[in-house]
């Protein structure tokens, strides 16, 4: 195969790759389960991928033995919302649906075209490449389409300690760019943050439970905004907000190396 060609077919499988994962939440077979998943992966949250994977992927936002109560509770909360009672006993999509989220985006990654086989068969996505449950970055996100907004459940574990038993500000910053670049993907399909904005107001401990919520500003050609603000769970303490603006991208843009 020429360089071209290799290039030309990776493209063509990240685009059939956020295609799909745009289209998530149009597909009742990605429908959260109404009562607590266990740790083991359910059947049907693969169905909606692109047969790009040979193997079935751990889908990392149902809930592990590293959730806490807290963690929980929101979890039941908006998965009880990710379907409602219809007529005659059935069930119909409610106003949530939960995003499931997995540890690599392609059997070999994108960007590649500069990467030897070896690191594009190890790449992994940032957020989900610490295996111990509870280490580091456990979250799960839900979108709510007709209000064009997402909520993240997000617990910080103790490797991401920035200022003593508080989490650290990149990590933060990168799950307010995880949200918000996930929210834009299901709105505008394939996207680059271009800017991000972000205020601290106060500290986040390390280990609790926080809400990360983002919500569409406005859309302009191919640039999609978007307001995040991260607040503790009941609301009462603003830790962080930001906007970000985000660019809609051909695929093709990642391989020729940005
Ligand atoms: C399914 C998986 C979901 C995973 C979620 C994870 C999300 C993670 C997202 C990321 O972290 S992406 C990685 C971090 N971002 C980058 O590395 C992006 C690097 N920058 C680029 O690749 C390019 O600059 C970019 C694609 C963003 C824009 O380049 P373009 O050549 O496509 O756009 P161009 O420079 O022509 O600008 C187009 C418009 O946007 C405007 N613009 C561009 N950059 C801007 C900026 N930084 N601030 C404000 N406006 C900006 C620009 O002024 C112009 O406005 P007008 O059309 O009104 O004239």
């Amino acid at each position: 195969m020429t360089h071209e060609s290799h290039r030309v077919q990776m493209a063509r499988s990240l685009g059939r790759l956020l295609k799909g994962f745009q289209s998530l939440t149009s597909l009742p077979a990605m429908r959260a389960q109404r009562s607590h998943p266990s740790a083991c992966v359910p059947c049907r949250t693969t169905v909606a991928l692109p047969s790009l994977f040979s193997f079935k992927p751990r889908d990392f936002s149902l809930p592990n033995s590293s959730w806490s109560s807290e963690m929980m509770r929101l979890y039941d909360h908006y998965n009880s919302q990710c379907e409602v009672e219809a007529e005659r006993g059935e069930t119909r999509g409610g106003p949530w649906q939960r995003l499931p989220s997995y540890n690599r985006s392609l059997k070999y990654a994108t960007g590649g075209v500069y990467l030897s086989k070896i690191i594009q068969s190890r790449a992994r996505l940032f957020t989900r490449n610490i295996r111990e449950p509870g280490a580091a970055f456990e979250y799960v996100l839900f979108v709510n389409k007709e209000e064009q907004r997402c909520v993240c459940i997000f617990q910080a574990g103790h490797l991401l300690e920035g200022p003593p038993g508080h989490v650290h500000g990149g990590a933060i910053a990168t799950m307010i760019d995880n949200v918000t670049g996930t929210h834009a993907t299901v709105l505008s399909g394939p996207v680059m943050t271009a800017n991000l904005n972000i205020n601290y107001r106060s500290p986040v401990p390390l280990g609790s439970t926080v809400l990360i919520e983002s919500s569409l500003d406005t859309k302009e050609g191919r640039k999609t905004f978007i307001s995040c603000k991260v607040t503790s769970t009941d609301g009462s303490k603003l830790h962080t907000e930001a906007t970000a603006l985000f660019l809609s991208i051909n695929v093709s843009h990642l391989l020729r190396g940005g």
